[in-house]
């Protein structure tokens, strides 16, 4: 049995985990119907990796997400990020950790549509409380990285979805969180831009940026060095790229999604 075939293994003692889920669950109740949207998932997401959660609509990914984004609380289980116990917060102290620690690249971009590309960078750090003199190095510093200098004083609505895109990363890398959250960034975007930007997500992650990112689209899951192949609310394949090229890697993610089905279809 190859290492991509094992149940999902805790690497905790080998590395530093940023984010670490132990046995959650997610279960909806609306009118007395109960929904088991996430079913007793566990991984850790060490310091520095580009990990992908993937699965088909309904798997559970964006409620996974929300509950790791602090938006929405597991009905069961352990969620840690940044070494801090999520559940011992209080609903004031969410806020504040959600600034402190996390950034977001959404598919519909998030950026405020009456701030230019840099008032939007500059208010995520003002809001950080990042002292003043340092929010406009930091600024074109990111935008140097990301190729958006030029569009810095332009507003959201004056450039290309690619380029919203990619403030949406600057934004989110700006404060240094210590894990970015990307929920279906590609989504909106045509296949040339959807590389770029998965690009900048690979060069933030040798800049050291932790990304956690759902997608069910396997080109974007084979940017990242592991997919967590969600079925059914359940964690059931840990997908290792390894030193596998994106090509090869993408070839296993397709095996992989098709053994899943394969084992779903068998159980009927
Ligand atoms: N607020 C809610 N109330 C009740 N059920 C919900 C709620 N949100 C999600 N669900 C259900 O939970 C399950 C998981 O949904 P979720 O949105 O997490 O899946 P997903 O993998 O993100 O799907 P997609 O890729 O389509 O966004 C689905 O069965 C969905 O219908």
């Amino acid at each position: 049995m190859g290492r991509d075939e094992q149940a999902p293994a805790d690497k905790s003692s080998l590395s530093c985990p940023v984010l670490r889920l132990a046995h959650v669950a997610k279960v909806y109740e609306n009118d007395g119907v109960l929904t088991q949207a996430v079913r007793d998932v566990s991984f850790t997401v060490d310091k520095g990796s580009f990990v992908g959660i993937m699965g088909a609509s309904g798997c559970g990914k964006s409620t996974l997400l929300n509950l790791i984004a602090t938006m929405d609380k597991p009905s069961g289980g352990t969620i840690e990020l940044d070494g801090q116990d999520l559940a011992e917060l209080s609903e004031a102290d969410l806020a504040a950790f959600r600034r402190d620690h996390l950034g977001f690249i959404f598919q519909e971009y998030n950026l405020l549509e009456t701030l230019t590309i840099r008032e939007n960078m500059m208010l995520a750090l003002t809001i950080k409380q990042t002292p003043k003199a340092e929010i406009k190095g930091i600024v074109e510093h990111w935008a140097a990285k990301l190729g958006i200098s030029e569009i810095l004083r332009h507003f959201p609505c004056e450039v290309s979805g690619g380029q919203r895109q990619r403030c949406a990363c600057a934004r989110a890398i700006a404060t240094q969180p210590a894990l970015i959250l990307a929920d279906e960034p590609t989504g909106a975007l045509d296949s040339q831009a959807a590389k770029q930007l998965l690009e900048t997500l690979t060069m933030l992650r040798a800049e050291g940026a932790t990304i956690l990112m759902a997608t069910h689209d396997v080109l974007s899951a084979s940017y990242c060095d592991r997919i967590l192949l969600m079925h059914d609310g359940q964690l059931r394949k840990v997908i290792e790229r390894g030193n596998l090229s994106k090509q090869a890697f993408f070839t296993r993610i397709l095996d992989a999604m098709g053994a899943v089905r394969k084992v779903t279809e068998n159980d009927f």
